[in-house]
């Protein structure tokens, strides 16, 4: 059953003549899926995720965008920002490609996070998810203190804490070191299957991403416009 679709949207990063422009003719993604979005540097990638996660709104008109059973192109059209801000926080977690872990926090403060901004009771997950991912040694650490593979670990742990419908993930084991970027990449997609999460991960490397057999989301780069289709 399908989790997101979009047809017929269009994007702006940035105005004027230099905006970047991105056009999605027809993109799904079914409940519980893991997808690849792949394509060279400045291709849009960020962007799409952007579009994804509720925080970049697409260009007025016709396009459909639905996400979780809401119309999504609607509540953009219509200003509803606390509603797409109330979406954005309890449906979706988000791991960058250098963790964005909040710097004043321990370990067990940035996992706990959401969980406590959205009200969440304690039901097992977060102790299943330190469990998982092998970080009871680092709990009371502050993330400077961490290594770049650890902060990884505690930045997935904190995207899916919260239970969230959509993992999006850009780029997250690049600045890792091979062994150490199959282990974090193993231990994501392991961890939202288990859990039934849909997740987009983004990267420049295919031939990495097929090892893990997700469906590929491929940039099409033509007459200075990205094109992602599905
Ligand atoms: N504020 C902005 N104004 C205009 N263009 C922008 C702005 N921010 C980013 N861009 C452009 O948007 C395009 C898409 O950027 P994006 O970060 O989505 O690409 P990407 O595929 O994720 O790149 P990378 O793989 O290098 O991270 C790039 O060409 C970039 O230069």
């Amino acid at each position: 059953m399908s989790l997101l679709t979009l047809r017929d949207l269009t994007c702006l990063r940035g105005s004027g003549p230099g905006a970047f422009r991105l056009e999605i003719p027809a993109l799904s993604l079914n409940g519980g899926e893991a997808v690849a979005i792949t394509g060279p540097s400045g291709c849009g990638k960020s962007t799409l995720l952007d579009l994804l996660g509720l925080v970049l709104r697409p260009q007025a008109g016709e396009g459909g965008f639905r996400f979780d059973g809401q119309d999504v192109a609607s509540l953009w059209r219509r200003g509803k920002s606390d509603i797409l801000a109330a979406m954005r926080a309890s449906r979706i977690g988000y791991v960058l490609q250098t963790g964005g872990l909040l710097p004043f926090l321990s370990v067990r403060g940035n996992i706990a996070l959401s969980r406590k901004l959205l009200g969440l009771p304690e039901d097992g997950l977060t102790e299943a998810l330190v469990t998982a991912l092998k970080l009871e040694p680092l709990l009371n650490k502050l993330p400077r203190a961490l290594s770049i593979g650890e902060r990884q670990r505690v930045a997935i742990a904190r995207a899916l804490a919260h239970r969230p419908t959509l993992l999006l993930a850009d780029e997250p084991t690049s600045s890792l070191d091979p062994a150490n970027a199959d282990t974090v990449m193993t231990l994501l997609l392991q961890l939202v299957t288990k859990m039934g999460v849909s997740a987009m991960v983004v990267s420049h490397d295919w031939a990495l991403m097929e090892r893990y057999g997700l469906r590929r989301i491929e940039a099409e780069l033509a007459g200075g416009v990205t094109r992602f289709r599905s």
